[in-house]
């Protein structure tokens, strides 16, 4: 470990964020009721602009009707190139309950778009003497935003979650392809006339978990788009689960028990886990620093490994 110790993330479940557009204040009820751990009510792209209005007083009136029970509940609001997001975080800030626990800025390119957003929101706290401070939450979905991801991660001791948003990046990457999220159909190695898919997010997302791991920030998977193919949804899951991202997010409620289910410890990842830690105990008990698991090696660091399936595991039971 270098001098400088790895901060920890936040300590709460992020394993499903649920989507849904402030326009549509009839299905809240139902986010609400959902098992994700995270509620984003939308009031960026979902939100047509002829609703901005409506659909913020909608978002401001149900934060503070609703049972949102244990959920972290977390707005949207636009972009910092649009003329909406001035007046998101000040509606938010003056009329919405402290029920509301974080915004996310989306499209962030640099340190400075939290920043500014950080400051509006600190004015408006001491101003109206709101005693919670609102966490932040970010998406990388561009290339200024990718180029820029470990400054962005350490922009803020409000921010707490970053996602990648797979849509606007593929956009802003001049990407060929309008699919969100998932396996692309041209981007493939061949081999011996054999055609190898490969993964298009996994660079982007291995910066993200890098950036969000130096600095103390959870990383979290954004949409996939085709939400008939749940198998897809699972393996792009799986992928960025053993990547180290702490969640996905659900753009429709059948996507909600696939990300529970994948980034929930198996019992029989914990049970493998707690037997790592086990032997490593008899290793030390031995004056061992390595000793055999099952026919591997297992050594200290086994045990730092071992501990996030255990710590993820009675962090989520405890919740
Ligand atoms: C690229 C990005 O930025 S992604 C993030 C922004 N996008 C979003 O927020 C979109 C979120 N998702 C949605 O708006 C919707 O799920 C849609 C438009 C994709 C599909 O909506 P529908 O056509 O109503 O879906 P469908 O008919 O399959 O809905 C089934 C049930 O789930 C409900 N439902 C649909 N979406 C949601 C949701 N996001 N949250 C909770 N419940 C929902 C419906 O009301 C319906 O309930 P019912 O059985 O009681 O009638
Ligand atoms: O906002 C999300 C995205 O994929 O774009
Ligand atoms: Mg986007």
């Amino acid at each position: 470990m270098s001098f400088r110790i790895q901060p920890t993330a936040p300590a709460r479940p992020n394993r499903c964020q649920l989507f849904g557009p402030g326009s549509r204040p009839a299905i809240f009820e139902k986010m609400a009721a959902s098992a994700a751990d995270v509620i984003n009510l939308d009031l960026e792209d979902s939100v047509a602009p002829s609703d901005k209005d409506s659909a913020r007083a909608n978002i401001i009136k149900a934060i503070g009707e609703i049972d949102w029970g244990t959920k972290t509940l977390s707005v949207r609001i636009n972009g910092l190139d649009t003329p909406y997001w001035y007046r998101d975080v000040v509606d938010l800030l003056e009329q919405a309950s402290d029920r509301l626990d974080q915004i996310m800025i989306p499209k962030v390119g640099c340190a400075a778009d939290i920043y500014a957003v950080d400051a509006l929101v600190t004015a408006i706290e001491r101003a109206k003497g709101r005693t919670k401070p609102i966490k932040f939450e970010v998406i990388i979905e561009s290339a200024a935003g990718i180029a820029h991801v470990e400054e962005i991660a350490a922009a803020s001791p409000r921010l707490e979650a970053m996602s990648l948003g797979a849509a606007d990046f593929a956009a802003s990457m001049g990407m060929a392809t309008t699919g969100i999220g998932g396996t692309q159909e041209n981007y493939y190695m061949l081999h011996e006339g054999q055609k190898h898919w490969s993964d298009p997010w996994h660079w982007a997302q291995a910066a993200i978990v890098a950036a969000c791991r130096t600095h103390g920030v959870l990383p979290v998977d954004g949409p996939f788009g085709d939400f008939s193919d749940d198998e897809g949804f699972r393996a792009q899951a799986l992928r960025s689960a053993t990547l180290g991202m702490v969640g996905k997010w659900a753009i429709h409620p059948k996507q909600i028990t696939l990300a529970n289910e994948v980034f929930t410890p198996s019992e029989a990842a914990v049970a493998e886990a707690r037997e790592i830690l086990a032997a490593m105990e008899q290793a030390k008990a031995n004056g061992e620093g390595a000793t055999v698991y099952k026919g591997r090696l297992v050594d200290i660091a086994s045990i730092k490994q071992a501990e996030v399936i255990v710590r993820q595991s009675e962090m989520i039971s405890g919740s």
